[in-house]
């Protein structure tokens, strides 16, 4: 925490010029809330997804009340405790700091379209009214190229502009051949798993290349920059740690930015929204509008209307759609390993 300058100080002496001293004192760590404390508001949803996504069929999470509102807690059932922790971080700010300051109150998002036939594109656009931007999955484990065609063939027909996104599945021939079969796309977000192969595409192809897992799960989420490995860095709140540390990224980065959704729930949603309405520049929509492929959520989903999101608070609903007794067993106990690791920080 940093106090400055020290005009409230009842300590502070003026110089002879008159100008108060400034002073910083420094916390070893921001504060955190006693796991029991966390807790004490602790509900686990499990929330039914209107159309499986990055193989999720139900979205579970954990969703806790703080000083200054809710936060979540929620990463992905596969990851381990330590990447895990810095979900919980960014959960803990927003439910005890709240927000930072915005300077926009909406925020333009894509159509987020999973890796469906393309006979289900047009059902799928229909939940996100008004975008001028889709976010199309390929390279789906089990289809083939052919399938990623027509799926974005069918995109293109109704949204023009349409980026894609592999998760890291293509090797560098495999991505060279898929970027120029698929066409022309605002960019190709991870098309290859290493941030070396992200370079070697980057150099050949002249679509720009977007950056997620090779920031997200990176052990420096600057290397990418460093390796010249990206135009676009794609930032989630909960997976790097927070709202305040995706502002800070968005700084140190000198990328262009899109924020994105891990599949919050509309808990999450409110802080990734709060994050991308505090950028000082954003230039590309945001993947924020998944919250239209759940079929339940735990308040009124952040849905697009004509092609954004509003900024706001969520409180939850009364009537959670709450997880069984052995699944909120499961999640304390993650809670609580996650909680130490944070405090040994
Ligand atoms: O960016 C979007 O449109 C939606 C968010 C999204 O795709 C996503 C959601 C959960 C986990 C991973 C990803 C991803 O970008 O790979
Ligand atoms: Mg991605």
């Amino acid at each position: 925490m940093v106090y400055q300058p020290g005009n409230n100080n009842p300590f502070a002496i003026p110089s002879k010029h008159g100008e108060m001293p400034t002073f910083v004192v420094r916390a070893s760590k921001p504060q955190l809330p006693p796991v029991d404390v966390i807790l004490e508001t602790a509900e686990v949803v499990s929330l039914p997804m209107r159309t499986r996504f990055r193989g999720i069929a139900v979205r579970e999470a954990m969703i806790f009340r703080g000083l200054k509102g809710w936060g979540e807690f929620s990463p992905f059932l596969e990851y381990d405790d330590v990447e895990s922790a810095n979900w919980l971080a960014a959960g803990i700010e927003a439910a005890w700091q709240g927000p930072p300051p915005a300077v926009r109150d909406t925020v333009p998002v894509n159509a987020t379209v999973p890796a469906v036939p393309a006979s289900e594109v047009a059902e799928i656009l229909a939940r996100f009214p008004g975008a001028t931007t889709a976010k199309v999955k390929v390279a789906e484990a089990g289809q083939t190229l052919h399938d990623d065609v027509e799926r974005v063939a069918a995109v293109r027909e109704l949204i023009p502009r349409v980026r894609i996104d592999a998760n890291g599945a293509w090797d560098v021939p495999t991505a060279l051949e898929a970027i120029s079969a698929i066409g022309d796309v605002e960019y190709v977000e991870q098309p290859c798993a290493s941030i070396k192969e992200l370079a070697a595409v980057r150099r050949v192809v002249d679509v720009p290349i977007a950056a997620d897992e090779s920031i997200r799960r990176a052990e420096d989420p600057l290397l990418v920059a460093r390796a010249e490995a990206a135009d676009i860095a794609v930032l989630k709140v909960a997976p790097l740690g927070g709202m305040r540390k995706v502002l800070a990224l968005n700084t140190a980065l000198k990328m262009d930015v899109v924020i994105s959704s891990a599949l919050d729930t509309a808990v999450g949603m409110a802080a990734s929204v709060a994050t991308a309405a505090a950028l000082p520049m954003l230039d590309h929509a945001c993947g924020l509008g998944t919250g239209a492929l759940l079929e339940r959520d735990v308040a009124p989903s952040f849905v697009p209307r004509r092609g954004a999101v509003s900024l706001r608070l969520v409180t939850p609903d009364d009537d959670l759609p709450l997880a069984a007794p052995d699944r909120v067993a499961w999640w304390e106990a993650r809670l609580r390993r996650c909680h130490a690791i944070l405090m040994a920080r």
